[in-house]
């Protein structure tokens, strides 16, 4: 569970991106943050795994106060809350199994993983992954070989390797087509429902958040204004988060989750 109460964040030059947030989010629960650029989102995310750090309030994740964390117990959060970046965070010139066997580095002690030295359990985990997304075969081909949503489903198997109880996602479909935008999502609502992984996902489009959110929360100013399920969303609801009339560039648009994956799972 993640429990946000009270919490603020105000950056080093006065921008208060967190105010007076107080919020909780159930184990399992797939939540879709949707809000204006500079909205917060971002950081509301990335305050759960501390790659920014609230300037006030308590957050806790499983019942630890995360703002109270020495190192040791930062790297234990760390590596058990999974991220994905909207650009894949992968090591370019690295092959796909390279990268998603760098999930388990929060488990693997610093000679070992500078040595490439993993556990055969590892390898099978990371080769796991893989198939989950669908892209086994691609397992010896140099990351930056691959199309973007190869790149984003990689970044997915790399996180499922970290085993984690969290995934947050920062705008992990932003730079793909809608299609691939699409496939990505699927994968990560299976992933959601078959590990029970708590799931944080940060969107721009309306039509994606409402098909593929249990929970839909909008931000304004770093405040929430809205907090619902996804069943009781509607247009009129984003144009109240967004405070304006929705435009062309908030709908992904795009085929529908079942047809992409079915269709074409290599893509
Ligand atoms: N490192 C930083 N230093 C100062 N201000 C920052 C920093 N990071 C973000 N901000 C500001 O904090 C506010 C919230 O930013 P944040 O990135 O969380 O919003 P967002 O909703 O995720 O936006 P986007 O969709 O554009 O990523 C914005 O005003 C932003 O300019």
């Amino acid at each position: 569970m993640i429990e946000y109460n009270d919490v603020s964040l105000v950056y080093p030059n006065g921008t208060k991106a967190l105010q007076n947030i107080n919020l909780t989010i159930n184990q399992g629960e797939f939540v879709v943050i949707v809000g204006l650029s500079g909205a917060g989102k971002s950081t509301l995310i990335r305050s759960i795994n501390r790659l920014v750090t609230p300037t006030a309030g308590q957050l806790l994740v499983d019942n630890q106060d995360i703002l109270k964390l020495n190192t040791k117990q930062l790297r234990q959060l760390r590596t058990k809350v999974g991220m994905i970046f909207q650009h894949h965070n992968l090591v370019k010139r690295s092959t796909v199994i390279k990268n998603v066997i760098a999930g388990r580095l929060g488990y693997t002690n610093t000679l070992k993983s500078i040595l490439n030295l993993y556990s055969k359990q590892d390898l099978q985990l990371a080769y796991d992954s893989l198939k989950r997304v669908n892209i086994e075969e691609k397992v010896y081909t140099r990351s930056d070989q691959l199309s973007g949503g190869q790149q984003q489903r990689v970044s997915i198997a790399r996180v499922l390797t970290q085993q984690p109880n969290i995934i947050l996602a920062d705008e992990p479909v932003a730079s793909l087509d809608p299609p691939t935008s699409h496939q990505v999502m699927t994968y990560l609502k299976r992933v959601n429902r078959e590990d029970n992984i708590t799931t944080i996902v940060n969107l721009h489009f309306i039509d994606m958040a409402m098909e593929y959110a249990d929970r839909i929360i909008g931000m304004r100013d770093g405040k929430i204004v809205f907090d619902g399920p996804a069943s009781m969303v509607n247009e009129s609801t984003f144009e109240q988060i967004y405070g304006r009339k929705i435009r062309d560039d908030d709908i992904r648009g795009g085929t529908t989750e079942h047809e992409q994956t079915s269709v074409n799972p290599s893509n």
